[in-house]
């Protein structure tokens, strides 16, 4: 059976003024695709803090497993454009995170891991463009590819391809799939794109107002969606 990495049991989170998940179950297995939709405001993104750590569960668990430190996350954001000005080329941004205060440099190693991953997210041939000079579907490959530099186990895709054109997306989005598939890494991928949704997701787990439903992809049909936004 496969291993599960993350467990939600009873889940609930309210802000002081306004409860966002209610009693919420799920159980997140190893090399698992899910696609978290739902409409504005329901909580995608309170969940996306609560796995995180950002946040706190008001009541209820939610459990890295075997235990956090085994589960490195990386974190893909929604595409914000960089400056045309911005000055550190795609392999400088890429490496930030190997950045050390008053070490700017990288070692032999951490360069090596720079292109391989350069390599992985077929940037390495524009490696030395400035970022700002970077198409939107190369940026969010240049995120993409910083947040995978430390090898996570668990990859969030938080609207990530929102707002790329359609090629970017897909893009995007196969690549992720082939590092899925490959090297069994387990993708969250928030959207409001039911389609893109469905065509990369292995299951979903659907929120709306006080409710939630999850289930395997092919469950995700149109009705589904109509009947859950109208509940
Ligand atoms: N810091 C906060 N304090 C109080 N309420 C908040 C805070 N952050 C979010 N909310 C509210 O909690 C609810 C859930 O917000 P959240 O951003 O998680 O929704 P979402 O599903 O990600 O929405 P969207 O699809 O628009 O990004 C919303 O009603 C929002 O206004």
């Amino acid at each position: 059976m496969t291993e599960s990495i993350l467990q939600l049991k009873h889940l609930f989170f309210a802000f002081p003024d306004k409860q966002v998940l209610n009693d919420l179950n799920y159980d997140l297995k190893r090399g698992d695709f899910l696609s978290i939709v739902g409409e504005n405001g329901v909580g995608k993104t309170t969940l996306m803090r609560l796995i995180l750590q950002d946040l706190k569960p008001s009541s209820g668990t939610l459990d890295f497993l075997p235990n956090r430190q085994a589960v490195p996350v990386g974190y893909v954001p929604q595409f914000r454009n960089v400056d045309a000005e911005y000055p550190l080329s795609i392999q400088d941004f890429v490496g930030l995170n190997f950045a050390k205060i008053g070490l700017p440099w990288l070692t032999a190693k951490e360069r090596r891991r720079v292109n391989e991953i350069l390599t992985e997210t077929k940037l390495f041939d524009i490696r030395r463009r400035p970022l700002g000079q970077a198409s939107g579907g190369e940026k969010q490959k240049a995120y993409l590819a910083q947040a995978l530099l430390d090898r996570p186990r668990l990859l969030i895709l938080d609207e990530s391809t929102a707002s790329l054109d359609p090629i970017a997306k897909t893009e995007l989005l196969d690549l992720v799939k082939q590092i899925n598939e490959n090297q069994q890494l387990t993708v969250i991928f928030v959207t409001h794109d039911i389609p893109l949704a469905r065509r990369y997701g292995d299951h979903y787990l659907f929120l709306s107002p006080g409710h939630y439903e999850a289930g395997n992809i092919s469950e995700l049909t149109n009705e589904k969606v109509g009947a859950m936004n109208n509940a």
